[in-house]
């Protein structure tokens, strides 16, 4: 099967669980040296898809390569290769931070004096150098996923599987975290990460598919994605909970109107002259806000439903 040159290659990928099918036929393409993302709500089939190209879950049907590699063929080939965070924390809570990346270096079989000198390292790139000693359970959560992403670098990989890497962490550690994951790509590794926050997306990925119900909905870069599927702003209008949203008054003001249940949105070019429009009209909401069009309503475009409830 040819991959063209894709770190990850799959078509029509289907994973079932029963009857129950997670993800419905799928065509990936991810390229050496970018950050690609999976964006989607829970149950979309990210972690689902994730697992397969990690080896660890096979597939139903349809083609898959990893690295060029068959995963169910070279499962452990491709795996000296791959590092993998998983979606929660398995770091051994009864090891320093220093043991828990020697004893996955002894994993992978690599030699005493070089796992000892890429620890080091790892922990300098993870700022936990002072920690080194100490053992993981008090560490912040911020501080267990930079362990974690360290021990998933000690074979050195060029494929750097993320699977929600950021969700449960105070904005502080998961900005911390982007800087790491930035310096990763900027070393020539490899990025895919599944996230439900389009910040997240925007933020990291050169490159992101949409999946919601096993599909994928969508793909491109987080600017083509909004520029094909949203405006360039958006007007939020919140109306007192007791009053039904007048939009009749609001009619033909903007290219698009989704109501929320707790605002309405307006997509347009110019959401301050939507505003002013509005007002000329005689809407009075109890607060507005223009911003720019983000992930979220590429989202809600493509499936009628917000991304994170
Ligand atoms: N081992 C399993 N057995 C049965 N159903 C499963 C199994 N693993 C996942 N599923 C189901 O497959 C669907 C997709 O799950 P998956 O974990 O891939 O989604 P996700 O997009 O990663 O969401 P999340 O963020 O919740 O992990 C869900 O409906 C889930 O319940």
């Amino acid at each position: 099967m040819a991959d063209n040159g894709s770190l990850v290659h799959a078509r029509d990928l289907v994973k079932r669980f029963g009857d129950f099918a997670a993800v419905r036929g799928i065509d990936v393409d991810v390229r050496r040296g970018e950050a690609f993302g999976f964006l989607g709500p829970n149950g979309a089939g990210k972690s689902s898809t994730m697992r397969m190209v990690g080896c660890v879950s096979p597939r139903t049907s349809g083609e898959l390569r990893v690295l060029g590699l068959d995963p169910e063929r070279d499962g452990p080939r491709i795996r000296a290769r791959l590092g993998v965070v998983p979606q929660l924390d398995n770091l051994d809570a009864e090891l320093t931070v220093r043991q828990n990346l020697h004893v996955y270096g002894r994993f992978f079989g690599l030699s005493k004096s070089h796992v000892r000198a890429k620890a080091d390292e790892l922990l300098d790139f993870a700022q936990l150098t002072e920690r080194a000693d100490d053992e993981v359970d008090p560490l912040s959560g911020g501080m267990k996923r930079r362990l974690t992403i360290a021990r998933s670098l000690i074979n050195d990989p060029e494929l750097l599987l993320l699977d929600e890497p950021t969700t449960g962490l105070d904005p502080q550690a998961r900005h911390l975290l982007w800087d790491r994951l930035f310096r990763l790509k900027q070393n020539g590794v490899t990025l895919i990460i599944t996230t439900h926050y389009m910040d997240e997306a925007e933020q990291l990925c050169d490159r992101l598919v949409v999946m919601d119900d096993g599909r994928i909905v969508a793909e491109g870069s987080p600017s083509e994605l909004i520029g094909r599927y949203s405006t360039r702003e958006v007007l939020e209008l919140r109306f007192p909970p007791d009053v039904a949203p007048p939009l009749d008054q609001l009619d033909g003001l903007a290219d698009r109107l989704e109501a929320l249940p707790d605002r309405l949105l307006l997509y347009a070019t110019d959401g301050e002259a939507v505003l002013a429009a509005a007002h000329g009209r005689g809407v009075r909401p109890v607060s507005s806000l223009v911003r720019r069009s983000t992930l979220e309503d590429v989202f809600l475009r493509l499936t009628g439903r917000t991304l994170v409830d």
